[in-house]
């Protein structure tokens, strides 16, 4: 029998509810019927045809770029479509595009930092797209220093105005997305100056063209920064340049949800943190996240259906070739990434509960969780988007030649992606975010002050700095709780070395700058150990569908096994575990790979529809 026929036979004796996979994959009942029903929507309509992207010049990629934007805004108002299912429908459109920052930056930043005076004036216009904002921030000579930026807002008590000017080469905008052709305003970060004192970096909404001719304003010099890597891809956006020649804008211009400047002049920090102005990039951070086991599930997708397919060597009298997923070293490459995609998944909707329970919190005036936010958001951000850019990659070498080809979608799906390594704050930069944190919660251990959230197994650093892995056999390591126990002794004794480490130098900032490698290895830790323990979290929840729970059960041991392989030293060096127990997790995970392979060679076919019927429930 063909082996694809035969794929259609075993399908319908696949072991669990496909159906009940995809909710789970999708978050909820509700939430699939919009995937699928938008993705379908998409799917029929020709303008959205995607297959004629990379043969494109940049001029027409770019207007086939703005047809599609306009097409898909005609789409959503003639069929009232709600916000989520817009969000939805610009999603499939799978195009970057001058919207992405419109929608997810511009409005954002005025929802998150306007006052309601100033969100009553610009909203209901960004709504109606009769303006089009970009969040200019990053400039020629900072983007991850933001306290760096030159651009400056000069308070004008004569004339009540604010005047914006670009002192500098390196102080001249450069990367905001929508900011080369189509936006009409911009939210541009500044340095506050009033009464000739620097109050740091701002929000401004500033126009750049006209609503007339969308010709430059005055004293306003824009344009676009040129190709980006790659074909296709990342050039569809208008990434641009600006520069001010003393641009004068309104007093009210300023978002002042966070700081405010009075008629006087007199500038007033309102009793938050000053943090809040970097409010747009938190929330970006999470939804990033959330898109990176997109992004994974289709590269995913695209090498499991390969390695099914694909034959090479193994022919016996004249029989079939092996078909490659057959192959170990295939295996280990392809099925950690399938588990990975189900992992950020879990954790990115975890994500986005914390976002949202941390913007309910700001409106109450209450700050206590924004520290292990921003930890959150700035380490899930970094070690899921490093993770899907290196797995991208992987997915076209376990295609061989043909990954390399356009129409395999692996080259544009990478393009595309890697740059979430750096934009919303470049990876490394944004770890050492976290170790700032992390050494800060260790410092506090003697004060009493007990650790919560996601940083509280730091609370018992005194067991975990001593506990051993209770485990004697492979299939020890199919327990949860042990898991979970190595990934908190891991993350806990790495930091506590780096803290105890700091210890030998002058001050703390030469300590920081000294151990920075170590503290970015130690922060990459402690966010594995999230990502771990909100895959648990998952498990532990009511999964209805006949053998869905069983399925992920065997995709989160692969995840964190594959990840304890990866990361063996760590363990081992740390002392968490023996490297008996290593080189036992090592087995158990071979057996995970192909305990279906010995069993029966049908079976193995199964484990393949398995992952295929997974990844057919992420194929939106
Ligand atoms: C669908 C998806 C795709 C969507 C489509 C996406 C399309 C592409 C969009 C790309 C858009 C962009 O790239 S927009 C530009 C993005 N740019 C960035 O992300 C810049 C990254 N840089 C930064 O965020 C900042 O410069 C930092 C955080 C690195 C440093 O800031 P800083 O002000 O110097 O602060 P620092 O001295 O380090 O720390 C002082 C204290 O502030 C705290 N702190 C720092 N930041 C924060 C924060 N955000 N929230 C709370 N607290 C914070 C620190 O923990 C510390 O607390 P304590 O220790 O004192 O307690
Ligand atoms: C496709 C794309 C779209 C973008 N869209 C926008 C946008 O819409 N709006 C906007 O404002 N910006 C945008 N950006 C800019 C982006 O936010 C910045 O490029 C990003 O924040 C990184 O800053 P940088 O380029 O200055 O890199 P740098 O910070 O200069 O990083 C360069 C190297 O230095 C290292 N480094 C820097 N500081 C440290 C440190 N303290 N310790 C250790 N290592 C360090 C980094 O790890 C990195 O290896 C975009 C960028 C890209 C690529």
């Amino acid at each position: 029998m063909e082996a694809l026929d035969y794929h259609a036979e075993e399908r319908r004796k696949a072991e669990f509810d496909v159906e009940e996979m995809k909710i789970v994959w999708a978050g909820s009942r509700q939430a699939y019927e919009i995937s699928d029903r938008v993705a379908r929507l998409v799917a029929s309509d020709p303008v959205f045809r995607k297959d004629n992207r990379t043969m494109l010049s940049r001029k027409d990629l770019f207007k086939d770029t703005l047809r599609k934007a306009a097409h898909a805004w005609k789409r959503i108002i003639e069929l009232r479509l709600s916000e989520e299912e817009a969000s939805k429908l610009r999603f499939f459109v799978d195009q970057p595009v001058f919207t992405d920052l419109h929608w997810g930056m511009f409005i954002p930043a005025i929802k998150g930092q306007g006052n309601e005076e100033q969100q009553q004036k610009w909203l209901p216009m960004a709504y109606k797209m009769q303006i089009i904002g970009c969040y200019a921030q990053t400039e020629l000579g900072h983007g991850s220093n933001v306290q760096g930026l030159e651009t400056t807002a000069t308070f004008d008590p004569e004339t009540d105005e604010f005047v914006i000017h670009s002192p500098t080469l390196t102080s001249s905008k450069w990367w905001p997305g929508g900011l080369g052709k189509v936006s009409t305003h911009a939210l541009i970060y500044a340095r506050l100056i009033t009464d000739g004192q620097d109050h740091g970096v701002h929000g401004f909404i500033v126009q750049l063209r006209s609503l007339d001719d969308h010709l430059p304003l005055p004293g306003i010099t824009v344009g676009d920064i040129g190709m980006k890597f790659g074909s296709g891809a990342y050039n569809s956006m208008d990434n641009g340049v600006l520069r001010f020649d003393h641009v004068r804008i309104l007093r009210d211009q300023m978002l002042m949800g966070v700081s405010q400047v009075t008629r006087e002049g007199k500038f007033m920090q309102s009793d938050v943190p000053r943090q809040l102005v970097y409010g747009t990039m938190v929330y970006v951070r999470q939804k990033i996240v959330a898109d990176a086991s997109c992004a994974l599930s289709r590269a995913v997708c695209i090498a499991t259906r390969y390695s099914v397919v694909r034959r090479q060597f193994g022919s016996h009298n004249g029989g079939p070739e092996t078909q490659v997923i057959d192959y170990k070293t295939q295996q280990s490459r392809l099925f950690p990434l399938l588990a990975s995609a189900y992992a950020f998944r879990f954790v990115g909707e975890w994500l986005k509960w914390l976002y949202t329970d941390v913007t309910q919190r700001l409106q109450a005036s209450d700050f206590s969780t924004l520290p292990e936010v921003h930890a959150c958001t700035a380490g899930l951000k970094s070690v899921t988007t490093s993770a899907t850019a290196d797995a991208i990659e992987e997915c076209r070498k376990l295609c061989g030649g043909h990954g390399y080809l356009s129409s395999s979608g692996l080259p544009e799906l990478f393009a595309v992606y890697v740059p979430a390594c750096t934009y919303e704050g470049d990876n490394v930069v944004l770890l050492l975010q976290v170790a700032r944190f992390l050494m800060k919660t260790v410092s506090q251990l003697g004060s009493g002050k007990k650790p919560v959230g996601t940083i509280a197994y730091m609370g018992r650093s005194e067991h975990l700095l001593q506990c051993r892995c209770e485990v004697e056999r492979a299939e020890d390591w199919l327990k949860p709780n042990v898991i979970l126990e190595a990934f908190e002794a891991r993350a806990a004794r790495m930091s506590v070395t780096c803290a105890k480490n700091l210890n030998n130098f002058a001050n703390q900032e030469e300590g920081f700058a000294q151990l920075a490698t170590d503290l970015a290895e130690a922060a990459v830790a402690h966010v594995q150990l999230i990502i771990v323990s909100k895959f648990i979290e998952k498990l532990q929840q009511d999964i209805p569908g006949k053998g869905v729970k069983r399925q992920l059960e065997i995709l989160f041991n692969v995840y964190a096994l594959s990840l304890l392989h990866k990361h063996l030293g760590d363990f081992v060096a740390s002392g968490c575990i023996t490297p008996k127990q290593g080189a036992l997790a090592n087995e158990q995970l071979r057996l995970l790979y192909s305990q279906v392979h010995f069993d029966n060679p049908s079976l193995l076919l199964y484990m393949v529809l398995l992952l295929e019927r997974l990844l057919q429930s992420t194929s939106f």
